[in-house]
């Protein structure tokens, strides 16, 4: 589960009692609401701030007002060793620029978080590879393989540990159209699977739409551009 209540950013500060003073609110007291193991897309503007919420909720960046409880954590209130728990331990990320780890091949990077985690499930993990058809390369050093390969392999890693909440920020950003919606619906099957809560940020209408509820952001606030299709 995700709650955000009356965050704040300001992007000129990151600390608490410069917040309302200096500079301009990127995040604008906004509200955001996702039960566990459901779904939710954000859309916007090139700028708008949609980066910056999923750090905030990942806790790699830090608010200037506001509750961000994820998965029961109120990672407003923890310090950095909190944070750096939670992290390792409740969330995976998909990052916009993949970060994977140049010098270890394909399945060392997706077991690298399970690891550190200390919930490697070589099954899992195995088919991962497999649904998202990268097992033939599990060998190769991922600074070998495309972006679009690459990317799957990040998107491999983040479900790794069977996280409770996953992050996923333009994660089919390097993909063509066919691979897209492969894994995509890959993503969210397995957030299902998992009773994985999962929040991703696109520019893809298609890719949007395969969430639950469906959000745009502007004015650093999110509103639903869909009814919530609840599953029976
Ligand atoms: N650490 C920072 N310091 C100052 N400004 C920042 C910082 N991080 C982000 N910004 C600014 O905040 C705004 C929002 O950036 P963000 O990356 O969240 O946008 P976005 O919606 O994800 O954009 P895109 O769709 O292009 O990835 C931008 O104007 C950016 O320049």
């Amino acid at each position: 589960m995700i709650e955000v209540r009356n965050l704040v950013k300001n992007i000129a500060s990151s600390h608490r009692q410069n917040a309302q003073k200096n500079g301009i609110a990127i995040i604008d007291n906004l509200e955001l609401l996702i039960e566990q193991g459901q779904s939710a897309s954000v859309q916007g503007a090139s700028g708008c701030g949609k980066t910056t919420l999923l750090h905030l909720l990942s806790g790699l960046d830090h608010p200037c007002a506001g509750t961000l409880i994820v998965a029961k954590h109120a990672i407003h209130n923890y310090d950095e060793t909190r944070l750096d728990y939670f992290r390792r331990h409740t969330i995976g990320i998909v990052f916009q620029q993949f970060h994977l780890l140049e010098s270890l091949n394909v399945e060392d990077n997706i077991a690298f978080t399970a690891r550190l985690a200390g919930n490697l499930d070589p099954h899992h993990i195995n088919n991962l590879m497999q649904q998202l058809g990268i097992a033939d390369m599990r060998n190769q050093r991922v600074t070998k393989l495309s972006g679009g390969e690459q990317q799957r392999v990040a998107i491999a890693r983040a479900l790794a540990h069977k996280p409770r909440v996953v992050f996923a920020d333009e994660p089919t950003g390097n993909l063509d159209e066919h691979t897209s919606s492969a894994v995509s619906e890959l993503l969210f099957s397995t957030c299902r699977a998992l009773n994985t809560t999962l929040l991703l940020v696109t520019h893809s209408n298609d890719v949007a739409a395969l969430a639950d509820d469906a959000y745009h952001m502007t004015s650093g606030q999110l509103t639903k551009i869909t009814p919530s299709l609840q599953k029976s």
